[in-house]
């Protein structure tokens, strides 16, 4: 973990950079679909990118990497949404071979999506399974798209095997109760965010032991939650039945590694070391990578 000075100047660029975005604001998602898509539009500035993606998480000590993105053509420069993902799946196979770190690629459904474009994705990952892509997600914009046409796309993952995640009551406005029990139909092994969930539906999720993908910096950032992060749904979940998997969620907007998740947590709810060492190894429990991958990490992390 990141230590005294480098702290300091970890939160201020932090706090810096991030001051004008929430999630509620008009200018968020379009932040990705606008500017970082608009940037980001032919095979090197991919390629760029998701090395640089690469290279900080490996910097920063991560050994085990699930990333996501959402496939995307892009005509303009006679990409396909298969060329989009076999040039990320190259970067992902050279760095495997020459860091520590094992990434594995998860495919994102966007809300936006209409169900043939949900199973366009089902099938890409299905086609590049072997090559490195290991689940699929719900993501984007929470004000958006009605989420209940989905299910015969994640159904054929569910047939086959392939995990799903899912971002999960993120807003007040994708947190009605038939949206959630709709998801949960879904079968995902984790779901990310878990803000505004009521009772009931916490009751099932501890029940069936999904795995949470809780992320505290942008959701204090971008104001998805009131107050800071002492008052984090962390505190709530921590030592429940259900894995906690402390992720990242947009690294280069909220300016926060994966470290730098795990001071927060230790800072603001008082986590002895001996505990943090339990949250890194309870995110092993819901991991899409298999035995083998699970035995790896034990191995490194009990060792
Ligand atoms: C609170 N945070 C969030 N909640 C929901 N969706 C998010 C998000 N942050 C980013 N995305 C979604 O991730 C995609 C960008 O990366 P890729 O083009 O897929 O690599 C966009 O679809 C964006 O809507």
């Amino acid at each position: 973990m990141p230590v005294g000075k480098f702290d300091y100047d970890l939160e201020t660029r932090a706090e810096a950079s991030v001051k004008s975005f929430s999630l509620s604001d008009d200018n968020f998602f379009p932040l990705f679909s606008s500017y970082i898509y608009g940037l980001c539009n032919d095979l090197p500035s991919i390629t760029t990118t998701t090395n640089s993606v690469l290279d900080s998480f490996a910097s920063d000590g991560v050994i085990y990497l699930e990333l996501r993105t959402t496939p995307r053509a892009i005509p303009s420069a006679n990409i396909t949404t298969t060329d989009y993902i076999r040039t990320i799946l190259s970067c992902i196979t050279t760095s495997n071979t020459h860091t520590p770190m094992k990434t594995s690629l998860i495919l994102s459904i966007d809300r936006r999506s209409t169900l043939a474009t949900a199973h366009e994705v089902v099938t890409l990952a299905l086609a590049h399974r072997t090559a490195g892509v290991i689940g699929i997600d719900l993501c984007g914009d929470p004000s958006v798209g009605d989420i209940s046409i989905f299910g015969p796309a994640f159904a054929r993952a569910a047939d086959a095997n392939l995990p799903i995640t899912l971002h999960f009551a993120e807003a007040p406005w994708s947190s009605r109760p038939e949206e959630l029990w709709k998801l949960l139909e879904y079968n995902p092994r984790r779901i990310g965010h878990v803000i505004h969930v009521p009772g009931d539906v916490k009751r099932e999720i501890e029940r069936r032991g999904i795995g949470l993908e809780l992320c505290l910096s942008c959701n204090v950032h971008a104001k998805m939650i009131t107050g800071s992060y002492g008052d984090h749904h962390f505190g709530e979940w921590w030592g429940r039945g259900c894995p906690v998997a402390l992720s990242t969620d947009d690294v280069g907007v909220f300016g926060s590694p994966l470290s730098n998740e795990y001071r927060l947590v230790a800072e603001h709810f008082g986590l002895s070391d001996q505990e943090i060492f339990r949250l890194a190894r309870s995110a092993v429990d819901c991991i899409f990578g298999g035995e083998e991958e699970k035995e790896r990490l034990r191995g490194l992390m009990w060792g």
